[in-house]
């Protein structure tokens, strides 16, 4: 799915990480019996809550710096905040994040956890248990040139997207299928995803546009659960994403503050509150 325009270099970068991690290690599929992040958006909707799934982001190439505080600490904080879920990065080298983080995290807290990382083919999927998988629709099919030759992974083959959404669901995971324009939703919709991000980060030049969920969310059918994924700053994005038909929002950077440094229980409970009694969602099937 990556044909067409360059990606930026960072994200080169990543995919070059990723096509080389050794914590991919072959051993047995997991076996995850998952919390279902269905439910857990139905109790916020019932409680007033906005569904919000905060993100434990130590850093990212995009951040204005690095918060070291404990991740379980961050989960926990977001919880009380009102998060209907957690979203954990565990890609080392760009993001800060860890496996072992991911399972301290979802030990510590009783709602469902997404695992975000770039997962390009399955041996990247046995690595940690997790409720949710991220897919990201632009990556699949594509891995990085790696100059190790040695690197074992330069021969692993590379994976369709309804492989690997089957092969999500097959370990019990509930893969959250990302994309970022009407072709990558297509082919998410043909590879049976049933819970779908629209990242409003390009990943080609990293910026942020809200108007790419206004665009593509109408194209979602309404019985796919959506979530509006980055960029979401503050009360009026929640409530535009929402307005927009967002099931749920995927928000990082605007709760971890890495430049403030600031409370991430208030920062999740500012948005989770964001919406006041009178609340639209918009979105029409196609
Ligand atoms: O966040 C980045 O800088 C980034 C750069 C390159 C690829 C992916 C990146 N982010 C991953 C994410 O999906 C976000 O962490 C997530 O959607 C939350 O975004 P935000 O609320 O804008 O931090």
């Amino acid at each position: 799915m990556t044909q067409g325009r360059e990606l930026a270099p960072a994200v080169r970068s990543i995919l070059t990480a990723a096509s080389e991690r050794d914590d991919t290690a072959e051993c047995d599929p997991l076996a995850v019996d998952a919390r279902s992040l269905t439910d857990a958006i139905d109790r916020a909707e019932r409680d007033g809550r906005v569904p919000v799934i905060a993100e434990v982001k130590p850093t990212s190439p995009t951040s204005d710096g690095t918060r070291e505080d404990d991740p379980v600490e961050l989960a926990t904080a977001m919880v009380e905040g009102g998060a209907t879920a957690i979203s954990v990065l565990t890609e080392p080298t760009h993001f800060g994040g860890s496996a072992e983080a991911l399972t301290r995290v979802r030990e510590a807290v009783d709602v469902p956890v997404l695992r975000k990382d770039f997962v390009l083919d399955e041996a990247g999927m046995d690595v940690v248990e997790a409720d949710l998988l991220l897919l990201i629709a632009r990556f699949v099919g594509v891995r990085e040139p790696t100059d190790s030759r040695a690197s074992r992974n330069a021969t692993r083959p590379e994976a369709e997207l309804d492989e690997l959404v089957t092969a999500a669901r097959d370990r019990g995971f509930q893969p959250l299928v990302e994309v970022h324009d009407e072709a990558e939703l297509e082919a998410a919709l043909e590879a049976g995803a049933e819970i779908v991000g629209i990242n409003n980060r390009d990943l080609a030049e990293l910026e942020v546009d809200l108007d790419t969920f206004e665009s593509v969310a109408p194209h979602v059918p309404d019985d796919v659960t959506l979530i509006a994924e980055s960029g979401i700053s503050g009360p009026a994005d929640v409530r535009r994403m929402r307005e927009a038909g967002a099931d749920a929002l995927l928000v990082g950077s605007a709760i971890m503050d890495h430049a403030g440094d600031t409370d991430v229980t208030a920062n999740t409970r500012a948005l989770v509150r964001a919406t006041a009694e009178t609340e639209t969602k918009t979105r029409t099937q196609t």
